[in-house]
């Protein structure tokens, strides 16, 4: 167990790319238990290349990267992370049931021989229901609308009970019903404690739930802070552009 004060994650001077290129640079950035971070920032900005660097998923280039406590690299359990990917959906060759799929979500936590056992199908019946698909449980994923298969990863990412949970534009072409969904179970998540960093195009669709802000611009870390002093730091912005346009 971590001592409070230790951060989930811990960046400094780090940076992440792609084949020995870097994309983001120098990041320093803690985010505490229980925190809910967005991270927001323009397209190509960096954003997913920075949240797949806290999962190991981009190139780390330099600096430091503390996940839980431990290095990164040295992290055993990976489970205590999960990671809902972007613009990700279920549609393949291989037909499968929601059960089923979120079940995959156990995997690393038992032998891939061993049946489910009765604690783990309930964990995954929980799973199922918190993302708001109890009634599609045995329905074939490619059966579902984009959203609920985005709901689908949700819960097979919430099946083993991660302490930090990361996702990447998890309402982006998301049907209202599946946003509503989404917005209970990050509510519910918070309030359970746990980290989580989201990174989203669409603010308003978390109000409430987000307690920190993180925009990423051109690779760098522009604005760490309240969604309070993200809208003074838009307005200034904002009112920069205006005079670099007028001079
Ligand atoms: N696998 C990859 N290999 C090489 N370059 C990549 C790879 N993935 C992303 N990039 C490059 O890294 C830069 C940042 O991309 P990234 O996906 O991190 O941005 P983003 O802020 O998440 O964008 P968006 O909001 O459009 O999802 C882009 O120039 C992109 O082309």
């Amino acid at each position: 167990m971590n001592a409070p004060s230790t951060p989930v994650l811990r960046l400094r001077s780090a940076s992440f790319g792609y084949d020995g290129k870097p994309v983001v640079t120098d990041v320093d950035l803690d985010v505490g238990r229980g925190e809910v971070v967005a991270v927001l920032g323009p397209n190509g900005s960096g954003k997913t290349t920075l949240v797949k660097g806290l999962l190991g998923l981009s190139e780390h280039l330099s600096g430091q990267v503390e996940v839980l406590g431990a290095p990164l690299s040295r992290l055993r359990d990976r489970t205590r992370i999960g990671y809902v990917p972007q613009r990700h959906t279920l549609v393949g060759a291989v037909s499968a049931t929601v059960s089923e799929v979120v079940d995959t979500g156990l995997l690393a936590t038992r032998p891939w021989w061993r049946p489910a056992d009765r604690t783990e199908r309930e964990r995954v019946r929980e799973a199922i229901e918190v993302a708001g698909l109890a009634d599609r449980a045995t329905f074939d994923v490619d059966t579902l609308s984009g959203g609920q298969q985005r709901r689908v990863l949700i819960a097979r990412a919430l099946v083993s009970r991660p302490e930090v949970l990361v996702m990447d534009e998890p309402t982006a072409g998301v049907d209202r019903a599946s946003q509503d969904v989404l917005a209970g179970v990050l509510h519910r998540l918070a309030d359970e404690g746990t980290t989580l960093v989201v990174v989203t195009h669409e603010l308003a669709a978390l109000r409430g739930i987000v307690d920190r802000i993180v925009e990423v611009d051109t690779g760098h870390l522009t604005f760490d802070g309240t969604p309070e002093g993200y809208a003074v730091h838009r307005a200034e912005s904002a009112r920069l552009a205006g005079r670099t346009r007028l001079s």
